[in-house]
This record gives structure tokens, sequence and C-alpha cells, in this order.
């Protein structure tokens, strides 16, 4: 797992660098120029003679940028920087550029000019780094300058796409979108939130000798990031049952999900939690105790899809975690069931998952029976999406609007989702293209492993099953004694969003085709 900083926590940390003379640009330029390197010689046979092209704005990215020109040059890359900006109304030229970078490429043979040859294989957007601030069109800008990318050529970042906020993920304006983004020091918040994830492209970074002083961030503010191609801890919590397991020590999960009305709910979540391999999974309806007609239909629907499953009406029974809420609509009695189980994984401490239809009723009344259940020794997790959060803002909190106070009326994900963990004492799993994991005591984690074709109705019950399962499984005691609820939600979203992958493979599909996936990629994490 990687971290990631705001812009503000990453140009703190330079600071005392920058003044013991550190020299963070030549650096960051290095890592850039190996990274352009890299490119070429995927893209072409030959690195010397390739035209690389940088757009090049008056500030420090600007720098960093005619820094690794400067380097490119050396290689033989034929190096060319175009000045990109206005100053008081008046174009930039070469004067107004990073005056030492400047010197460095010119010095290694490289130039200046006003437009991007049309031979230009890979062209470097350093108009704007972390010190941007406000709005700007850059394409428009590109125009206005004369200045035309070629399409053929790669797109390549410097630190972050130039008019990103590089803390928040918000375009004021309009960016030209990376194909790579090259990102210095520490990777920032705003390349995986908000509208960064879409612009950035392929994110690299590159280490200046900035970890040990943001190691000093407190963790509240530190942003646990799960990278693509390393493991959030999914091999360790959805590991094999161990050799003298029995189906109680393995795990219940108690699902409470589905109506007459939306019945393929709960059979989707009772899939996804039997996927995964526990002990039992018992299916828990709404009704009262005795149970009724519509609910037996709903039940009926369960068992033929999975006749392991024991389904009834008693929330009284063994649960190692609960899942409620997918599917029940607005019948009469969710609200009973709902109180009921809070109050029993009160007593208990048994962690509780509440999804859809249950974050509706969550209200201010409820925090203390949150804190009862962590007390206990269990956890709440909730599992809105933005629309769903929205709600629960409006409902639960005296200030719902998102608050500019601190420069960050984005960090939005980031933001509202710690903003309402603390508020109600309970994980929130905030769900979208990037998913933030938030935790009460300010901890968070974000995850852009999912693909867009997990927007699919009935892919969040999937995703709660797999919550559940996450929490109420019995760990293997050795390697997982320090996983917490974090990293168990954490796995379960990495789980998901591996399955959509995989089930992609085959074609386009719906929700129920997730379940399957899951166990084909808990084949291949065990091997
Ligand atoms: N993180 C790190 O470890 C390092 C960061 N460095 C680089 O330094 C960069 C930050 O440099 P600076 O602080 O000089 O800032 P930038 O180079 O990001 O941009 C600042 C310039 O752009 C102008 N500007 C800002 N917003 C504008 C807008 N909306 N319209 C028009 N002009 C605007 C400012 O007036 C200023 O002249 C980073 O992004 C990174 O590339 C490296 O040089 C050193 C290592
Ligand atoms: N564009 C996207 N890219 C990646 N993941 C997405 C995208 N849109 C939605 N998702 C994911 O798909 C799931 C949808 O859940 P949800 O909205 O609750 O669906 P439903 O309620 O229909 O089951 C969530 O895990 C969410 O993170």
């Amino acid at each position: 797992m990687r971290w990631a900083y705001t812009a503000e926590q990453i140009r703190a940390a330079e600071q005392p660098l920058l003044a013991a003379g550190e020299p963070l640009m030549r650096r960051a330029a290095y890592g850039l120029a190996q990274q352009i390197l890299r490119l070429l010689r995927a893209r072409h046979s030959r690195v010397s003679g390739a035209t690389v092209a940088a757009l090049v704005g008056k500030g420090n990215n600007g720098g960093d940028a005619l820094w690794a020109l400067a380097f490119l040059r050396r290689r033989g890359v034929h190096a060319v920087a175009i000045p990109v900006g206005a100053d008081h109304g008046a174009a930039i030229t070469a004067a107004d550029l990073h005056a030492e970078g400047r010197d460095a490429l010119l010095q290694a043979g490289g130039s200046m000019a006003t437009h991007v040859p049309e031979d230009t294989a890979v062209v470097v957007d350093a108009i704007f780094g972390t010190g941007f601030r406000g709005s700007a069109d850059v394409p428009t800008m590109l125009r206005d300058a004369g200045v035309t990318v070629p399409e053929h050529a790669v797109v390549v970042a410097c630190d972050v796409p130039s008019g990103l906020n590089a803390s928040t993920g918000e375009i004021p304006g309009v960016v030209l979108p990376a194909d790579l983004t090259v990102t210095f020091g520490g990777l920032k918040t705003g390349l995986l939130l908000g509208e960064g994830p879409r612009v950035a492209g392929r994110v690299e970074l590159i280490d200046v000798g900035l970890e040990p002083l943001l190691g000093e961030t407190p963790t509240d503010q530190m942003v646990g990031v799960f990278e693509k191609d390393t493991s959030a801890p999914v091999g360790a919590v959805f590991a094999p049952p161990v050799w003298d397991a029995h189906k109680y020590s393995r795990g219940v999960i108690a699902i409470s999900a589905g109506s007459p009305q939306y019945p393929g709910a709960a059979v989707l979540t009772v899939a996804a939690a039997v996927a995964t391999g526990v002990g039992m999974v018992r299916w828990v309806g709404v009704t009262g105790d005795d149970g009724d007609d519509d609910s037996d239909t709903v039940s009926a629907g369960v068992v033929a899809a999975h006749p392991e499953v024991i389904a009834g009406h008693e929330a009284d029974g063994r649960a190692d975690a609960w899942v409620l809420g997918p599917g029940w609509g607005t019948g009469e009695n969710v609200h009973a069931r709902y109180r009921q189980v809070l109050d029993l994984a009160g007593q208990r401490g048994t962690p509780v998952v509440l999804d859809a239809s249950a974050l509706e009723l969550i209200n201010n009344d409820d925090v203390a029976r949150f804190a009862e259940i962590r007390r206990a020794g269990g956890a709440v997790v909730l599992t809105p999406h933005a629309g769903e959060l929205g709600r629960l803002e409006e409902r639960l909190l005296t200030e719902p609007g998102a608050d500019d106070s601190h420069g960050r009326v984005d960090a939005v994900e980031l933001w509202r989702a710690r903003r309402m963990a603390a508020h109600v004492g309970a994980h929130v799993l905030l769900k979208g293209p990037t998913t933030v994991i938030a935790a009460p005591d300010g901890q968070a984690r974000l995850d852009t492993t999912g693909g867009p074709e997990l927007a699919t109705a009935g892919s969040g019950d999937t995703l709660a099953g797999l919550v559940g399962s996450a929490l109420g499984r019995t760990l293997p005691k050795t390697g997982s004694g320090t996983l917490d609820t974090l990293d168990k939600i954490a796995a379960a979203v990495r789980l998901h969003a591996l399955a959509g992958r995989r089930a992609q493979q085959y074609g386009p599909f719906g929700a129920s085709a997730l379940a399957p996936a899951v166990r084909e990629v808990l084949a291949e994490v065990g091997e």
C-alpha cells in the first residue's frame, strides 16, 4: 500500500529539504526523463533522434520539465521547450521560464520553440503543477498560443495534469488529458479523487526523498492507496479455512435483504457471501418472527438459488456479521428489523453492514447504538453511493453542504466520507469510480481498481455480501493479527473490483456474474 497526500502536505514536506539545498528538482526531473526514455524505448526502436516537446509554464513545474529535457538531450533526444502562459496579459517567453532549467536545457543543446514539431513522440505537460490556483482552460491557452499537440503524440503530465487541483481532483476549467502522469515526492490525492483518475492516465511516482518527512504527517491525514497491481489484503482476509475448521468456527453471515419488490437483491447478496466460502449463510426475512406469504416468496427464491442457505425469520440466531438493507425497499417491517438487529449487535458485539434501504433508516439516535456495537467489539459499516451519502448528510448533519473552509470543497468524496464516519462513529464505504473507505478515527483508504463495468444494478448488493463476509469470517491466526476493520473492508472492495474485471473478460455482464467471478479470483489468490 502507498500513501497519498494533499499538495499542501507535499509542499510543506519539501520546505526543509529545499532549505537544506537538496536538489529536489533535479531528482524529480531525472525520474521524469527516465519515464520518458522508457516510453520512447517501448514505442520507437531508437531513443536518439526522437523528439520530445514540453509545454512549459513559468513555475517550478516548468523547471522540472526543462531539466528533464536537458537530461534527454544528453541521450540524443531532440528536446524542445515551448513557453505557455501569460504574465499580466502578455504571453510568456523563454526569459520568463525557470532560469536554471532553461540554461541547463540550452547548454545541453536543446532548444526553445513556439510550436510543437510535427514529429514529436512525447509531449510533456508542465504548465502548472501543485502551484496551480483558480481555473485554467488549457486547450484554449494552447490554441491562443498557436500550439497544436499532434494526435499521435503521447501526453505525459509533469507531477499533475495542468489545471487539475492536485489535492481535490477538481478541474475548475479544462485540462489536456494525459496518458501518463509522473508525480514527484508523494502521490497526490487529486490524482485519485474526483476527475483525477479520468485525466491522469497511468500514474508513476518518483521518489525524491520526501518520504521520511511525509511520514510525520498525522495518520488521520494520510490516505492509504491500494495500488492496482499489489493486493489489498484479499488473500489474508479471504484465506482458505484452517484444517480443523467447522462450520461455526468459519463464520456465520446473517443477511436480511430483499423484498417482494426486489427479490433479486436477496439472491445477489447471499450469492456473494456464499462464494467467499464461509461456514454458513443465513437469510433472515424482514417480517415479524412468524413470517408471511410475501416474505416466503423471497425466501423460496434464495433457497432455490442457494440450497445451502438457512432461511428463516428469526433475527436472534447465530451471527458473526450482519448485512442489512439490500432490496428491503420501504416495507413496514424493515424499521423494526433494523432496530432489533442493532440492539442484538450491541449486546453481542457483532459487526453490522448497513446498505441501501437500511441507510435510509439511520438517524442521529442510532449514533449511540453504533457506539454500543463498537464498545462491545463489533463495527458498523455504512456502504452508501454518493446519492445515499447526500441523504444521510441531509438527515444527520446540521451543515450538510460541502465545507470549503479547508480549501477542499471536493476532496469531496474523501472529506465527505471522513466527516460522516467521524459523525456517526462508523466506517463509511463510499462507492463510485474511486471507492473511499473512511474509519471513524480519520484513517482512510482509496481504491481505484474497480472499472465502470461494476456500475450495474445489483453490483452494490454483491459488495454488501462481500463486506459482510470479510467482517464475519474467522481469520487464520497466523499472519492476520494486524488486520483491522479498515483492512477487511478494503479487501472486500478489492475483491469486488477484481471480480468485475474477471467477469468482464467473458464479455458484458450483469451483477449475477460477479459471485462466480469472486470464486475464480479467490482460487487464484489462494494459489
Ligand atoms: N514535490 C516535489 O518533491 C517537487 C516538486 N517540484 C515541482 O514544483 C511544482 C510546483 O511549483 P510552483 O510552486 O512553482 O508552481 P507551478 O509550477 O505549479 O505553477 C505556478 C505558476 O503558475 C501560475 N499559475 C497558477 N495558477 C494559475 C492559473 N489558474 N492561471 C494562470 N497562471 C497560474 C502561478 O502564478 C505561478 O507562476 C510541483 O508541481 C513540481 O512539479 C519539483 O521542482 C521539486 C520536487
Ligand atoms: N464508473 C465506475 N467505475 C468503477 N466502479 C464503479 C463505477 N460506478 C459504480 N461503481 C461501483 O459499482 C458498485 C455499484 O454499487 P451500487 O450503486 O450500490 O449499485 P446497486 O445499488 O445497483 O447494486 C459500487 O461498488 C461502485 O463503487
